[in-house]
């Protein structure tokens, strides 16, 4: 399955990042940011916690699914309207299979004021702690590729250093999962990893696994006004949306037309 050969290749990687900054170094960073935190946590979360829709926008150049994406607009145009229409931000910063990388998070971390997620697959410490060091206020744990210690450790961590964590589940074994390990913000990847085919039933399934009081986010497929409708019945918190914002020429717009459907529907 493609969620191997990413933690594999990401494995790679690690040790090629180790040897230019070595893990004590990072931590060290990281642990100094903390100390210094105006925010203990939270941010990320609260973004997404309101009574109504919030979008997250994210970046992405390429993905396995989608090869590399069409660029439609300059940067700092897309990070600009990004910054007037959704609630936070998503930055991949996998460099293999979706083209990111930690100076692209950087860049736009630098003229964003909003919430931003590391989005990577996090399968070791060194990460978080760069994920802190780069300025993110929150990372993502994907079940699929975590057993339940690194689960629970990961998560963990990420609050010791006031990162809030979107655990990411894709069927009812890893919800249940998931869930054991009592976080606030939970997501049902539509995409199956297996053949790439979008089911936003996926979320719609799951939906009454989630506990009352959880931040629940519906990811991936999100491209038009009908599966806005859809999720609407869900009652999801937030939406993840890559592909459709990437692609579009008016992501603005479009991230305050699907807010109005979802007010209204
Ligand atoms: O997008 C992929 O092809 C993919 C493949 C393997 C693992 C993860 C993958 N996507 C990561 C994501 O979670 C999506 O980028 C995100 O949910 C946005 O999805 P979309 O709106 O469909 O671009």
């Amino acid at each position: 399955m493609i969620l191997d050969v990413i933690v594999e290749d990401k494995k790679k990687r690690l040790i090629e990042d180790k040897n230019r900054v070595p893990f004590e170094e990072v931590k060290r960073e990281a642990l100094k940011l903390v100390e210094a935190d105006a925010f203990t946590g939270g941010r990320f979360y609260e973004a997404l916690a309101k009574e109504e829709l919030s979008i997250i926008g994210e970046f992405k150049k390429a993905s396995p699914s989608l090869g590399n994406i069409k660029k439609t607009m300059e940067l700092t145009d897309r990070i600009d309207d990004y910054n007037a229409s959704v609630d936070c931000i998503s930055c991949l910063t996998e460099q293999d299979h979706f083209l990111g990388n930690i100076d692209y998070f950087k860049q736009i971390r630098a003229i964003s004021k909003l919430p931003m997620i590391r989005k990577d697959f996090m399968i070791d410490e060194y990460q978080f702690y760069e994920a802190k060091v780069i300025g993110a206020d929150a990372i993502l744990l994907i079940a699929a590729i975590l057993d339940d210690a690194q689960m629970k450790d990961f998560y963990q961590l990420a609050e010791s250093l006031h990162l809030d964590a979107l655990v990411e589940v894709h069927d009812e074994k890893e919800m249940e999962r998931a869930l054991k390990i009592d976080p606030r913000i939970v997501g049902v990847n539509n995409r199956d990893l297996r053949d790439f085919t979008i089911r936003l039933d996926n979320t719609k399934r799951l939906s009454p696994m989630v506990p009352e009081g959880k931040v629940f986010v519906a990811e991936s497929g999100i491209v038009e006004d009908d599966d806005v409708r859809f999720l609407k019945e869900c009652n999801v918190n937030a939406f993840l949306i890559g592909r459709a914002f990437m692609e579009s020429e008016n992501p603005k717009e479009k991230a305050k037309h699907w807010k109005n459907i979802y007010a209204e529907a």
